[in-house]
């Protein structure tokens, strides 16, 4: 099955072991176009890992990650980029002396591969121009346009960083735990935000807030003990007793327990 492209990211039988440890033990995976997925999960158990072989940062021990039907496991990140994979790294990839739209325009330039070009041959670049003022009005950072990425709001600054992350036009996109460490208020106005923005992609989120979890994803994939015990739409999963059993009946006994 060389090229079946019917899935936008395939996991095949995936394997990462680190030194004697096994920690990814067989997963599998297959998320179709533009479907949203949260992968959750008992701490330790995988989910960075899983994303981490996703996006290049780590090669797998054996098994396989298709992309839209071609390999990629093995590749550099950047490699996987090029071919429509982007994934955020919070704040990191944040210039914090750049405006709003200085940044996003560094993350078109960077997309189109001018990753070293000058400032000065900048402002000629049409297409990046208009790019950049499109992922602004994307992440309703209009306002801010010329506001320094460090004066931002925690917030604002990961609404920034979306937009860097989606400014190549990635078909799927990897996201960290998008709403770690804002309010509620924000929280529930950035699941908006990051179903807008990602409208027709594949999105694949790794989060441990089950209210984002129900609130954004279109189908939860459970990782435990680093396999992918089970992946089907919130409702199924919730009432799924192997994952009561492993992870979920806890959590949410826990997160009723701190009123959530
Ligand atoms: N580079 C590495 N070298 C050695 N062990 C690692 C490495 N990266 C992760 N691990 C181990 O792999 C296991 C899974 O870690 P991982 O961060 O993927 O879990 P997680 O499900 O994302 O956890 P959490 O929810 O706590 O973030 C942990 O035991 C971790 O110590």
């Amino acid at each position: 099955m060389a090229n079946d492209a019917t899935y936008a990211l395939e996991l095949r039988d995936l394997r990462k072991r680190f030194g004697k440890t096994e920690i990814i033990r067989g997963a599998n995976l297959a998320v179709k176009a533009g479907e949203r997925v949260a992968i959750i999960g008992p701490n330790g158990a995988g989910k960075s890992t899983l994303f981490n072989l996703i996006s290049g940062r780590f090669g797998p021990t054996s098994g396989e990650v298709l992309l839209h039907g071609a390999r990629i496991d093995g590749r550099k990140p950047f490699e996987i980029n090029r071919m429509g994979l982007s994934r955020s790294f919070q704040i990191t990839n944040i210039f914090p002396k750049l405006s709003v739209f200085e940044n996003l325009r560094c993350g078109v330039l960077w997309s189109l591969g001018y990753r070293y070009a000058f400032w000065r041959f900048l402002s000629g670049l049409k297409d990046a121009n208009e790019r950049a003022t499109q992922l602004m009005e994307m992440i309703k950072l209009e306002k801010k346009r010329d506001t320094l990425a460090i004066n931002l709001t925690y917030a604002e600054q990961r609404a920034l960083e979306i937009g860097i992350t989606i400014a190549g036009g990635a078909s799927v996109i990897l996201l960290d735990e998008p709403t770690a460490g804002m309010s509620k208020s924000e929280t529930t106005r950035f699941i908006h935000l990051i179903k807008d923005v990602t409208e027709g992609r594949t999105l694949l989120t790794v989060e441990h807030d089950m209210g984002v979890v129900f609130g954004l994803a279109d189908k939860i994939a459970v990782v435990v003990y680093g396999e992918v015990i089970a992946f089907d739409t919130p409702e199924a999963v919730r009432a799924n007793p192997r994952v009561q059993e492993a992870y979920l009946g806890s959590v949410i006994a826990q997160q009723q327990a701190e009123g959530h």
